[in-house]
């Protein structure tokens, strides 16, 4: 009995798991009961003041689960009353609703009144297609009368494949879900129309909950063994040196504070390739930092025979996208990491078959697009709605053998190898000016320092929402720096 807290299962994958644990003899109805329970457990505990407990059952399981909480919440007091649909004969949603007293109404002759608490179990991994008319009307009133929804495994209306809407949607204040999540409970806008989301051992076998395809919530068993390792006998090259590019006098901060994030997640040097012209005004800001004055493709070539150099970050504040493409170029001959942000994503603006020809020796690339970044260099992958966040990530990983850091409040990372974290625990503060450049610095540093590529995606975008959880509300992208290394 357990649940998978870090696996992300699709529906699909959740209705085999279903199949697999009742054809090795469980039984799908104590299943659907202790389901149920969960969910009258959360609706008692979160809201005491409840007057109605409006029970909404769908056709398939998950109103079997609706059902099984109706009788379970009528046997403990609560006033109790169900809307929805009769399941069809036979299954186990049949019989939970055969053994569950009391009428079914039909579902448009709900009436909000002052103390209903809905519980919403018209679909759940189930659902295929947008809501009924009639049922969009019933999540309008809910939506109007404010009346609180606790969603039974997802929010009626939200696929739990992509986190996005197959139509009209509840948006619950608690959702209740079993065994393991669904990507639709971490993606956006599906993670914000869940509320509160309650994971619930139901009694599925540890074996069963499993994918072999899997998607991961982002979480240190998927870094920690390669995160770099203090030793006494490292010396300052030995920690790793990192190169990032500034821009010219007027944007020079951004790159900046990515130096600072890469000296900062424990990288032996930061050396900031500075346009001539910019050298003077760094040098008044930059105290550990070091600076080499770069001015074309020549000077970059001739540094670039030093070969204590471990990786590069280019982009942030850049500026000049036909340098930064020519700089790329250069980069890429050096068999070092390399992570391509801003600017320097914008430049393969619709060409990165460009890229992908200059990177497919090892994997080595990391970019870190945000979502205008992104449908930058893939429109289609951006414009094509059956895909989920993740497919995209994925998508784009493989076709430019990188890691993709596909960045939001769901930061999903893919590697072209089809592994994915999903990181659904960054504060929201870290939407400010100068934050993402935080982090192409912070995944520059830990490449410096060794990580492969993936392992330091997932680090560095789980440090960035530990640090911004630390600097706390209205904090600035410099104090987000500052929280780096910290211990947690
Ligand atoms: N996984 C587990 O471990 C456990 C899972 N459990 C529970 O089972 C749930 C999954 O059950 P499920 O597979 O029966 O699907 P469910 O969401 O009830 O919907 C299917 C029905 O809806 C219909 N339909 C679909 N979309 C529609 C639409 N837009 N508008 C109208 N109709 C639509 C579709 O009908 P059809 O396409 O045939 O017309 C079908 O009849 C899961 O979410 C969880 O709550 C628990 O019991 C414990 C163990
Ligand atoms: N609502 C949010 N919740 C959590 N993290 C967020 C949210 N919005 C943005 N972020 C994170 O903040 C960073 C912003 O990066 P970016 O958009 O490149 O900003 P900038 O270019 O100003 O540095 C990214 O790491 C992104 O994942
Ligand atoms: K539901």
């Amino acid at each position: 009995m357990a649940i998978n807290e870090t696996l992300l299962v699709t529906p699909a994958a959740m209705t085999r798991i279903d199949r697999a644990a009742v054809d090795s003899g469980l039984d799908g109805f104590a299943l659907m009961q202790s389901a149920g329970a969960h969910v009258a457990a959360v609706a008692v505990s979160q809201f005491p003041e409840m007057r109605r407990a409006v029970v909404m059952c769908g056709p398939g399981n998950n109103g079997g689960d609706g059902h099984v909480a109706a009788r379970l919440l009528g046997q403990s007091g609560v006033h109790v009353v169900r809307y929805g649909r009769q399941p069809g004969p036979g299954g186990d949603a049949a019989r939970a609703f055969d053994i569950c007293p009391g009428p079914l109404h039909p579902l448009a002759d709900w009436q909000p009144q002052a103390g209903d608490v809905i519980i919403d179990a018209l679909f759940g991994a189930g659902l295929d297609r947008p809501v009924s008319q009639e049922i969009a009307g019933v999540i309008e009133r809910a939506e109007e009368s404010g009346t609180p929804v606790i969603a039974v495994d997802l929010p009626s209306g939200l696929s739990g494949r992509t986190g996005v809407p197959t139509g009209a949607c509840f948006t619950a204040r608690h959702t209740v879900t079993f065994a393991a999540l669904k990507p639709g409970h971490l993606l956006m806008p599906g993670r914000a129309l869940c509320g509160q989301t309650h994971l619930c051992d139901i009694g599925m076998p540890a074996r069963l909950i499993c994918s072999d395809d899997p998607v991961w919530r982002n979480h240190p068993g998927l870094y920690r063994e390669a995160l770099p390792a203090a030793s006494s006998a490292q010396h300052k090259y030995s920690r790793g040196h990192l190169v990032v590019f500034s821009g010219p006098l007027i944007s020079g901060g951004a790159a900046r504070l990515s130096a600072m994030a890469g000296l900062r997640s424990g990288a032996g040097l930061v050396t900031l390739a500075t346009p001539p012209i910019a050298v003077l005004l760094q040098a008044t800001h930059l105290t550990a930092i070091m600076q080499r004055a770069i001015k074309d493709d020549a000077d970059l070539t001739d540094w670039l025979n030093d070969k204590r150099i471990s990786s590069f970050v280019i982009g942030p504040g850049f500026g000049d996208l036909g340098k930064a493409r020519s700089f790329i170029r250069l980069l890429a001959d050096t068999g070092c990491p390399v992570v391509l942000d801003a600017d320097a994503i914008t430049a393969f603006a619709s060409c990165s078959e460009k890229l992908s020809n200059l990177f497919n020796d090892k994997l080595r690339l990391v970019l870190t697009p945000h979502e205008g970044e992104f449908r930058r260099l893939f429109p289609d992958l951006a414009d094509d709605e059956t895909l989920s966040k993740i497919d995209r990530a994925r998508m784009a990983a493989k076709q430019l053998n990188a890691v993709i850091v596909y960045k939001g409040a769901d930061t999903v990372i893919a590697a072209p190898d089809g592994r994915c974290a999903v990181n659904a625990d960054a504060p929201p503060w870290l939407a400010t000016a100068g934050s993402g450049d935080v982090l192409g610095g912070l995944i520059g540093g830990l490449l410096a320092q060794g990580m492969p590529p993936f392992e330091a995606a997932c680090a560095g975008v789980a440090q960035h929402g530990e640090a911004g959880t630390r600097a706390g509300a209205n904090m600035t992208a410099e104090d987000l720096v500052m929280e780096i290394g910290k211990p947690a």
